[in-house]
C-alpha cells in the first residue's frame, strides 16, 4: 500500500492544479524534496508579501507632498536619475545597498561577454572572407590590442583559434547567466525581456540577499543567523567573482581582439553603454573583494519592473517636503502600469535619449528610439489626466550623443528629416529639442511651462545642479497651486 502523501501547497479547487499535479511516479525522496522547495517558496513569498505591505504602508502619502514621476522609453535613464535623487537626498541608503549591485554588475558583465560570443560566432563565415582580403587592414586599425595582432603573424587560421580558445576559458563564467539572471529577478521571467534580462521590482536589493539566504537555508540544516545584508556572501555572487579573478586576462583579451574591436567598429557588434564601460574596468571589476563604487551602480543596468516609489526629504527654504518619486518601467509591455499612478501628480521628468537616433526598440526593432520618445512625449502632453502637471523635459544622454557624433555617426542616415544640416552637436540637440517642443505647443491648451533640460545623468556633479533648479521651480508652482504664497 501505498504512504498517504503530505498535502501539498497546490489547492485541489485551484484549475491550475492539475498542471502542476506532482508526476505520479515521485519518489518518497523527490517529494520530500519538492515539499521542502515548495514550503521555501511559499515562505519567500510570504515574506516578499510582507515586505511590500510594510513599504506601502512606510509610502503613505500625506496632503502636502510632492509626487513627481519620471517616465520615458527604457534605457533612457529614469532610475539613474532616481539614484541621483537618492544621492542627493538619502545618500546611506545608496552605501546600504552598495554589495548588491555587485550581483547586477557581474550580470552585466557576464551577459556582455555572452553577446560577443555569440556575435563572433554568428559573424564566423563573413569575418573569414573579411580576413582574408583585404578588409584585414580595417580590424587591425580599428584599436589597440593588448596582445599585438594576431593576424599579422598567422593571419585568420591563428585568429580563430585565439577566440575558441577565449571561448573555451571563458565558458564557466558565461554560463553563471542564467543562474544570476534568477537571483536578480527572484525567478520572475518577463517575456520580451530581451538583451538587458531581467526585470527587477521595487526593494529587490534586499530581496536578492533574501533569495540567496533562502537557498542557503535549503542548503543547512539548523537555524541560521539573518546578517546585515553588506557582510552576507552570496556563494554565487562569491563564485562568479573568483571564476572573473581567474578570467580576467581572458576578458581583457577578448575585450581587445582586433576582430572584436572591428566588428564594433563596422557596427556589426552593438554594445550597450553599460558593457562597454564595466569591460573598460574590468581589472577593477575582478578584483577579489570588488565594492561598486558610486560611479559604477549609475552605470549599472536592470530593467524596472512596474512601478518603483522612493521617498526624499526635500529641504527648502527651513521647511522639510516629502517627496514620492515614482520610477516606472519604460518597455512597452510596461507602460500600461503607468496610468493609475498619473491621478494627483504634481510633476513629471520625462527621460528622452537624443543619443538614440541610430538605436531602435528591444520591444519593436522597426521603430527608431526618438520616434518612439516623440510618441510617448505626444501621449503624455496629450493626457487630460496629466494637464496640470508641472512638465521637465530631460535630454538625457547628451555624453554619448558628443561620442558618436565625433567618431562620424552622421544623424541623417537614421533619421532622413534631418537632411543636410551640419552634424555637429549643437545643431543636433537643438534640432532635437525643437521637435519636442514643437510637440508640446501642439498639445498646450493651458499654456503651461515647458522646463527642458541638457543632461548626461551619470554625471553627478552636473545632475545635481540641475535636479536643484527642477526641485526649486516644481516649489514655486507647487506653492502658488497649494495657494501658500
Ligand atoms: N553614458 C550615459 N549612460 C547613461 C545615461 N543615462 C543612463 N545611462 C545608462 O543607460 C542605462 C539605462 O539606464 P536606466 O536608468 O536603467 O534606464 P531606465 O529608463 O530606468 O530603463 P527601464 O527601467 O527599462 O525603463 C544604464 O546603464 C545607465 O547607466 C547618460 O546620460 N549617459
Ligand atoms: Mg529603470
Amino acid at each position: 500500500m501505498s504512504p498517504m502523501r503530505t498535502p501539498s501547497i497546490y489547492s485541489q479547487d485551484d484549475p491550475l492544479s492539475e498542471a502542476l499535479k506532482p508526476p505520479e511516479s515521485e519518489t518518497d525522496f523527490e517529494r520530500q524534496l519538492r515539499i521542502e522547495r515548495e514550503t521555501d517558496a511559499k515562505r519567500v513569498s510570504e515574506q516578499i508579501d510582507e515586505q511590500l505591505r510594510m513599504e506601502r504602508e512606510n509610502l503613505k502619502r500625506k496632503s502636502g507632498d510632492v509626487k513627481l514621476l519620471l517616465l520615458g522609453q527604457a534605457e533612457s535613464g529614469k532610475s539613474t536619475l532616481q539614484k541621483q535623487f537618492q544621492l542627493m537626498y538619502r545618500p546611506h541608503s545608496l552605501d546600504q545597498e552598495r554589495a548588491s549591485w555587485r550581483t547586477v554588475i557581474y550580470f552585466n558583465v557576464v551577459r556582455s561577454i555572452k553577446h560577443i560570443l555569440n556575435t563572433l560566432e554568428s559573424w564566423d563565415d563573413s569575418l573569414e572572407e573579411d580576413l582574408d582580403g583585404s578588409k584585414a587592414a580595417n580590424y587591425m586599425n580599428a584599436g589597440p590590442s593588448r596582445s599585438g595582432s594576431p593576424f599579422q603573424a598567422n593571419g585568420a587560421a591563428t585568429s580563430r583559434s585565439t577566440i575558441a580558445t577565449l571561448r573555451r576559458r571563458l565558458s564557466p563564467l558565461v554560463s553563471t547567466d542564467s543562474a544570476l539572471a534568477d537571483r536578480l529577478s527572484g525567478g520572475v521571467t518577463v517575456s520580451g525581456s530581451g538583451k538587458g534580462g531581467v526585470f527587477v521590482r521595487t526593494g529587490w536589493q534586499a530581496r536578492t540577499i533574501d533569495n540567496a539566504l533562502g537557498r542557503l537555508r535549503g542548503r543547512q540544516s539548523g537555524e541560521y543567523e539573518p546578517k546585515q545584508p553588506e557582510i552576507v556572501q552570496d556563494p554565487l555572487v562569491q563564485d562568479v567573482s573568483r571564476m572573473l579573478e581567474a578570467t580576467k586576462d581572458e576578458v581583457r583579451e577578448l575585450w581587445a581582439h582586433p576582430t572584436v574591436k572591428g566588428l564594433i567598429a563596422k557596427r556589426r557588434l552593438k554594445l550597450d553603454e553599460w558593457s562597454e564601460f564595466f569591460l573598460r574596468h574590468i581589472t577593477r571589476v575582478a578584483a577579489p573583494e570588488y565594492l561598486p563604487s558610486t560611479d559604477d551602480i549609475l552605470h549599472a543596468r536592470i530593467q524596472t519592473m512596474g512601478v518603483a516609489e522612493h521617498v526624499f526629504d526635500v529641504n527648502i527654504h527651513g521647511k522639510a517636503v516629502s517627496w514620492h518619486l515614482f520610477d516606472v518601467g519604460g518597455a512597452r509591455g510596461q507602460r500600461h502600469s503607468w496610468v493609475p499612478y498619473f491621478d494627483d501628480a504634481n510633476a513629471i521628468i520625462f527621460v528622452a535619449p537624443v543619443s538614440a537616433f541610430d538605436q531602435y526598440l528591444e520591444e519593436d526593432p522597426r521603430t527608431n528610439r526618438i520616434d518612439d520618445s516623440l510618441q510617448l512625449f505626444t501621449q503624455i502632453c496629450s493626457s487630460p489626466l496629466l494637464k496640470n502637471v508641472h512638465l521637465v523635459l530631460f535630454l538625457n544622454k547628451t555624453d554619448l550623443l558628443r561620442t558618436k557624433l565625433e567618431n562620424g555617426l552622421r544623424v541623417q542616415k537614421y533619421i532622413t528629416s534631418y537632411g543636410d544640416r551640419s552634424n555637429d552637436y549643437e545643431s543636433v540637440v537643438q534640432y532635437f529639442r525643437a521637435h519636442f517642443l514643437q510637440v508640446h505647443r501642439r498639445n498646450n491648451e493651458n499654456r503651461r511651462v515647458l522646463y527642458t533640460h541638457f543632461t548626461s545623468v551619470v554625471d553627478t556633479k552636473a545632475t545635481q545642479r540641475i535636479i536643484g533648479n527642477v526641485r526649486d521651480s516644481i516649489f514655486r508652482g507647487y506653492l502658488q497651486s497649494a495657494a501658500l504664497v
